[in-house]
C-alpha cells in the first residue's frame, strides 16, 4: 500500500511558494513520498497596514501554525526571520536547512550602487533596522538619502523603482535568489554596514511536536551550523525584548583557519531609524555545541548592548 502524500502548508506569495516548492522537492527525495502544497492565506498577506503597526511578530505564521495544529497540514516552511522568538510547546522546528546569502541588497535604478545614488535619493524600506543602518552609513559618508516606508511583496517593492517613484529599494538577497531574480540586485550591502535581520536567509521547517516520526525525517534537512547561528541571533533579539519589526540586526558567522572552523562571531546592532545613534557590538567565542550555548551567546551580547543603552533605542515604531 502506498502512503498518503505529505501536506505542506504554504502562503501563496511567490516567495513562499518558491521556498515551499524547494523544500517539498527535498522531502520527496528524502522520503520517496509525494508532497502536496496546501495554500493558506495569512493576516500578513491581506492586511494593508505597515508591519510595525500590526505588531510585526507572527503576522505571517499564525495561520500556518493554526493549520498544523488542526491537522490540516503535516508541516510547513517559514522564513526564519518572520518567526516570533518564543516557540510554542506543541510545535517543533524540525529542521533549519543551510542558510542562503544573509545579506540585504539594493535594487536601484540604472544599476546604481549605494555609494553612487544621487543626492537626496529616495530609498524604499519598511524596516526600521534597514532605515537605521542606511541612515547611519549615509551620515558617516556625507550622503544625503531619504528612507521612505513601503511594504508589499518583492514584485511590489521592485515596482516602485521600475515606475520611477523611488530611486532604490532594499530587499533580502535570499528572497531574490529563491524567486530567481537575484540578477536584479544592483549592490550587495556588506554586513559590515548593514547587519541583516536575525535569521535572515534561513528557513524553518516546522511540524507538530506530537509528530516525532515526521520530525525525525525532516531533521535530515537540518544544517547544524545554521541552526546554532540563527539560535544565537534570535536569542539576542529575544534578550533585547524586540520583535521582528524592531530596529535590530544580528549575524553569527563562523571564523575559519583555512578549512578548519575555529570560532563563531556574533554581531548585533540596534539604532534609531534616523541613524543618529547606533549601538553595535560583537563577540567571538567557541562554536556553540548545544542549543543552550547558542542561547547563552546571544544573551551575553544582548546584556552588553543593553549596558550601552540599547533599550532606549527600541521604543521607536516605524511610520
Ligand atoms: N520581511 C519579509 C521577508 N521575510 C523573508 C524574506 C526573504 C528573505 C529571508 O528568507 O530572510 C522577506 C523579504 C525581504 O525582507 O526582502
Amino acid at each position: 500500500m502506498t502512503e498518503r502524500a505529505l501536506r505542506l502548508g504554504t502562503r501563496r506569495s511567490k516567495l513562499a511558494m518558491a521556498q515551499s516548492g524547494q523544500v517539498a522537492q527535498a522531502v520527496r527525495q528524502l522520503t520517496g513520498r509525494a508532497v502536496e502544497l496546501v495554500e493558506i492565506t495569512t493576516y500578513g498577506d491581506t492586511s494593508r497596514e505597515h508591519l510595525a503597526q500590526i505588531g510585526g511578530t507572527g503576522v505571517f505564521v499564525t495561520a500556518l501554525r493554526d493549520a498544523l495544529l488542526r491537522g490540516d497540514v503535516d508541516f510547513c516552511v517559514h522564513s526564519l526571520k518572520d518567526l516570533p522568538t518564543t516557540q510554542p510547546d506543541d510545535l517543533t522546528i524540525a529542521a533549519v536547512p543551510r542558510r542562503e546569502d544573509a545579506r540585504d541588497v539594493l535594487v536601484a535604478r540604472d544599476g546604481l550602487t549605494f555609494d553612487r545614488l544621487n543626492d537626496g535619493a529616495r530609498i524604499g524600506t519598511g524596516s526600521p533596522r534597514r532605515m537605521a543602518q542606511l541612515n547611519a552609513y549615509a551620515r558617516a559618508h556625507h550622503l544625503r538619502i531619504e528612507t521612505v516606508p513601503i511594504r508589499g511583496n518583492i514584485d511590489t517593492r521592485i515596482g516602485y523603482v521600475r515606475s520611477g517613484e523611488l530611486d532604490a529599494v532594499v530587499l533580502a538577497a535570499a528572497g531574490l535568489h529563491r524567486i530567481g531574480r537575484i540578477e536584479e540586485a544592483t549592490d550587495f550591502l556588506s554586513v559590515d554596514f548593514v547587519l541583516p535581520a536575525p535569521g535572515q536567509g534561513a528557513l524553518a521547517i516546522e511540524c507538530t511536536a506530537q509528530n516525532a516520526e515526521l520530525a525525525a525525517v525532516l531533521a535530515e534537512l537540518d544544517d547544524p551550523y545554521t541552526r546554532v547561528a540563527v539560535t544565537a541571533e534570535r536569542s539576542l533579539l529575544a534578550a533585547l525584548e524586540a520583535g521582528c519589526s524592531a530596529p535590530v540586526g544580528a549575524l553569527a558567522d563562523l571564523l575559519a583557519d583555512g578549512q578548519v572552523v575555529t570560532e563563531m562571531r556574533l554581531r548585533g546592532v540596534v539604532g534609531t531609524t534616523d541613524g543618529s545613534t547606533l549601538v553595535q557590538l560583537s563577540t567571538t567565542g567557541p562554536v556553540p555545541t548545544s542549543h543552550g550555548d547558542a542561547i547563552a551567546l546571544g544573551r551575553e551580547l544582548a546584556s552588553e548592548m543593553l549596558a550601552k543603552g540599547a533599550a532606549g533605542l527600541m521604543g521607536e515604531r516605524a511610520l
